[in-house]
């Protein structure tokens, strides 16, 4: 999928791969904590690659345009240059000539005429070009309240730049300042945001630390939490607050990881996860390195569970029980989903062990003789069988369990599958929502689509190998995972390799030439699963 400039970001978006470069447009910080220095090692160590060699991603790339040479330490900035327009142009035109970007990071700006030189470069965008994602990092007023960005600066920000900006990572001083709003109440996120949307700005990600404050989250007290918004759906991320005094550089660096993990062609809510961990990872870390706080430290690819945030479509679902699910075994093996009962009872006498049922868009009416059959085999053969979407009849008739999709989770009542004692099984489709599903603490987790598929129209991008790895190994002592979606035979041992335990399929087996030689091919590589 290309990137399409100037309509709505969707949260599963993902960049086109012709390039992974990212320029950091900002300030030199000689002390190195934050500014340009921060960004290029953010940029450059979440690299996905170096976590999982063999991979075929992007290797991102730092550029930098500098704007603003400070003379800083950990205790103070004793002066700030802003460096001469032409001396800009200078750079732009170099890196464009020869470099363009996938992704431009913008943070310091140290005058208005830098501001509009900028805007002027953006708005003649060469037409040959790909337009690149804009992330604007305002690096107005530190965490610490210092200001650094003069308010008739941030007037031609406002007037000049905040259209071209694709995902603006304010903090909640900034957002005072821009918009006279204080973040004090959950809904106040909502009314920055149809602020900033008068500027043109076309999605906001709050940035936490400071939206901790929330007077109606609890818990946002002990946690921090950044929020994302496009106007059409909010993206929250909440993690146990960091207790330290060693934070600088911290929004940049968030920032420049977000730019990474977009130019490395992760979805915008999984960049945004990825790089919330990152910062996690690096705070936990930090240590001083001079008399003042020290930097936020740079650890690469996070790859510990406990550094990823919890996250959320909705406030209202950190509210959700989490006391989990019945368990299933970690390896469920072959996992065909098919239509029908008949396709069941025929896979069942070939010795699968586990197996859903799919049947879609009926009535429950419709689909209770179907799922009252297909429990009925399940006993039959000691198998496990899952039940599609239709979770009241699942519960009714005692199933092995349910799968439900993302969507399904804003509607189906969590809290009554769970104390019915079935197993579920949610799918993902990236990093953002294998958090999301994870809080739950299903009985498995469903990655997709691995590949292509004609199966199903899917809204996301196939994930590939590489996402797989990642995920299968974050997920590894926390959940069991199933690969699924465009797995066919020649693919097979190569998602096995990722260490996934089962594999899911549809068409490998329904449009099999011969689906008993298929079938047992199968069951040799991935297994019938544990024994129940
Ligand atoms: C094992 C497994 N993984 C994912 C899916 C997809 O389920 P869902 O997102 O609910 O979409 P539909 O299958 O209902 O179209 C699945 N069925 N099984
Ligand atoms: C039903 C389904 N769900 C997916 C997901 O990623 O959530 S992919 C998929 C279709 C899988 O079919 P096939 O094996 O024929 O590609
Ligand atoms: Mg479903």
């Amino acid at each position: 999928m290309s990137w399409i400039p100037h309509t709505v970001i969707q949260p599963y978006q993902v960049l086109s791969q012709r390039t992974s470069i990212v320029w950091t447009i900002g300030g030199s910080d000689s002390g190195a904590g934050a500014g340009i220095q921060a960004d290029i090692q953010a940029i450059n160590g979440l690299r996905a690659r170096d976590a999982a060699p063999g991979s075929t991603l992007a290797v991102a790339q730092a550029c930098s345009i500098i704007t603003t040479v400070t003379a800083q330490n950990s205790e103070s900035t004793s002066d700030v240059l802003a460096v001469p327009l032409d001396m800009l142009e200078q750079q732009w035109m170099q890196l464009l000539a020869d470099m363009p970007p996938a992704v431009i990071k913008i943070s310091l700006l140290a005058s208005p005429s830098q501001v509009e030189w900028l805007a002027d470069q953006l708005d003649s965008w060469p037409a040959g070009l790909p337009r690149p994602l804009v992330i604007y990092d305002p690096v107005a007023i530190a965490s610490s309240g210092d200001v650094l960005t003069a308010e008739p600066i941030l007037e031609s920000v406002k007037q000049e730049l905040l259209r071209h900006i694709d995902v603006l990572t304010p903090n909640s001083h900034e957002v005072l300042a821009m918009t006279g709003i204080a973040l004090l109440f959950s809904g106040d996120m909502q009314r920055a945001y149809d602020k900033f949307r008068e500027y043109g700005v076309k999605s906001v990600l709050f940035k936490g630390g400071h939206i901790g404050q929330l007077m109606d989250v609890e818990l946002t007290e002990t946690h921090v939490m950044d929020a994302w918004s496009n106007g059409d759906c909010w993206r929250y991320c909440l993690s146990a607050k960091v207790e330290t005094k060693h934070g600088h550089g911290t929004g940049c660096s968030f920032a420049a990881a977000l730019a990474s993990g977009l130019a490395q062609g992760y979805a915008l809510e999984d960049a945004f996860a990825i790089a919330h961990a990152y910062v996690q990872q690096g705070l936990k870390a930090a240590v001083a390195q001079g008399k003042g706080p020290g930097p936020v430290l740079h650890l690469g690819w996070p790859t510990h569970w406990q550094d990823f945030p919890r996250t959320a479509n909705d406030l209202c679902e950190l509210d959700l029980p989490t006391q989990g699910f019945a368990p299933c075994p970690s390896d469920l093996g072959l996992y065909p989903v098919v239509n029908s009962p008949e396709w069941l009872e025929r896979l069942l006498q070939l010795g699968v062990k586990t197996i859903q049922l799919r049947a879609k868009d009926l009535s429950d009416g419709a689909a209770e003789p179907l799922v009252i059959r297909a429990i009925e085999l399940g006993r039959k053969y000691q198998a496990r069988v899952f039940i599609n979407d239709y979770w009241r009849l699942a519960i009714k008739h005692q199933a092995y369990g349910v799968h439900l999709g993302q969507e399904d989770l804003d509607d189906a009542n969590i809290e009554e599958i769970a104390s019915a004692g079935i197993r579920i099984g949610l799918s993902t489709h990236g990093y953002f929502e294998m958090l999301r599903a994870a809080a739950l603490k299903p009985s498995y987790l469903a990655v997709g689509h691995i590949y292509p598929t004609t199966t199903k129209n899917m809204p996301s991008t196939p994930q590939g190998l590489t996402k797989l790895q990642q995920q299968v190994s974050l997920l590894k002592s926390v959940l069991p995972t199933v690969a699924i979606g465009g797995i066919d035979w020649p693919r097979a041992k190569q998602v096995r390799a990722t260490g996934v335990a089962s594999i899911a399929v549809v068409r490998a087996l329904t449009q099999a030439e011969d689906v008993e030689v298929a079938t047992a091919q199968w069951l040799g590589l991935v297994g019938a699963g544990a024994l129940q």
